[in-house]
């Protein structure tokens, strides 16, 4: 909805009428719907998985959030490093149960899986041509692809060549080391006028994990078999390599459940989450490990959508309840032995009106 505003704002506002007028038929307490910033989606992701692992209450150590989208990605952490001053902007600060949080967030609008491989097929398809080898598909992968729906987004329009050519063919080769020199040409890590940077002179603080990965990193991990991140990034990289070499003949037959339009992009989308942790945000070899796959924690989705509710409806208070002095039990003996007391007293303050044990009469 960020892009459609900035590409088409009277379509993306006729989605929200569309929205609204279905919406206020609903039994529900209609508020209004508007678009989420990328600052509160990163966010709120953070707030989702750090609530369902009950690390705010607790005032545990936080896991950082990585949220890929099709259209957006966002990266969310506390760093000891990170106060704010540096970089406002990418600043969120929070209370919750009696902690503070200086959060660092930023979402890179068209960043997300779909958008970025807009990116690399105009990369690609700068002179014009009439096709492409490109080395993110399989190969054996055909297909005619339209100039005009390819460069039909915001994060591409101003590259659209300007060639005759109304289509291309777009013909895979299956090279993962190839792919990841593709992949490398969207981020630009030429400049930064900050300490230090992830891409495209945006401040990044120091990594500090550990770190929850959801949505499409899920996905696409998960489809890979690669979400055991204790497995060597070598050996991931090696794994990757292997299934974008698989002729895409093969990987129709061997995953005929699955949408052509995913399976086709899996080799990319996997370069491209590599890519974007280890060249974007500078995961290490060694940091890698900390970051975990996941689609669910503790049977909720991961995603901004649990921490945006949380929010609006103030179930996380700013301060922690008042802890009892005792437990549950504790409070429950002590009731039971003051009453025992207090009825004992009761019984003792009856005394004057006992009845008076009678002497029996001396037989003289
Ligand atoms: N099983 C799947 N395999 C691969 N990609 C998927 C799968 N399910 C959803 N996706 C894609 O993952 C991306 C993220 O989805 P979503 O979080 O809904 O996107 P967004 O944040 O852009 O609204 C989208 O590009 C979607 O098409």
């Amino acid at each position: 909805m960020r892009l459609l505003n900035i590409e088409n704002s009277g379509a993306s506002d006729r989605v929200f009428q569309a929205v609204s007028e279905s919406l206020q038929k609903s039994p529900f307490s209609f508020q209004g719907a508007r678009i989420l910033s990328g600052q509160e989606e990163g966010a709120f992701g953070w707030v989702t998985v750090n609530y369902l692992d009950d690390r705010l209450k607790q005032g545990l150590e936080t896991t950082g959030a990585l949220d890929l989208g099709g259209a957006s990605t966002q990266i969310s952490f506390i760093s000891d490093s990170f106060d704010g001053s540096e970089s406002p902007a990418n600043s969120v600060a929070f209370r919750l149960y009696g902690n503070d949080y200086n959060l660092y967030t930023h979402s890179f609008l068209c960043y997300g899986k779909d958008q970025v491989l807009r990116m690399a097929l105009a990369h690609q398809t700068q002179s014009g041509p009439e096709s492409i080898l490109d080395p993110c598909f399989h190969n054996g992968y055909s297909k005619i692809k339209n100039y005009t729906e390819l460069y039909n987004s915001p994060c591409v329009s101003d590259r659209k060549p300007t060639s005759a050519n109304q289509v291309f063919t777009h013909t895979g080769k299956g090279n993962f080391y190839q792919c990841q020199e593709v992949v490398k040409s969207v981020f630009d890590v030429s400049k930064c006028k900050y300490s230090q940077c992830s891409f495209n002179g945006i401040f990044q603080p120091i990594l500090q994990g550990p770190f929850g990965a959801f949505s499409a990193y899920y996905f696409v991990m998960n489809f890979l078999n690669l979400t055991d991140t204790s497995v060597p990034l070598q050996s991931v990289k090696e794994a990757l390599a292997r299934h974008c070499a698989t002729p895409w003949d093969t990987i129709k037959k061997q995953h005929p459940e699955i949408k052509e339009k995913y399976l086709s992009e899996y080799c990319f989308s996997g370069t491209y989450i590599l890519t974007l942790l280890t060249e974007g945000y500078n995961f290490t070899a060694e940091s890698y490990s900390s970051i975990k796959f996941i689609k669910k924690i503790k049977g909720s989705d991961a995603g901004w959508t649990l921490g945006y509710m949380l929010n609006l409806t103030n179930m996380i208070p700013a301060e922690a309840p008042d802890t009892p002095l005792l437990p549950h039990a504790g409070y429950v003996s002590v009731v039971t032995i003051i009453a025992l007391v207090l009825f004992a007293l009761f019984i003792l303050s009856l005394r004057p009106l006992w009845p008076r044990c009678s002497q029996k009469p001396e037989i003289v």
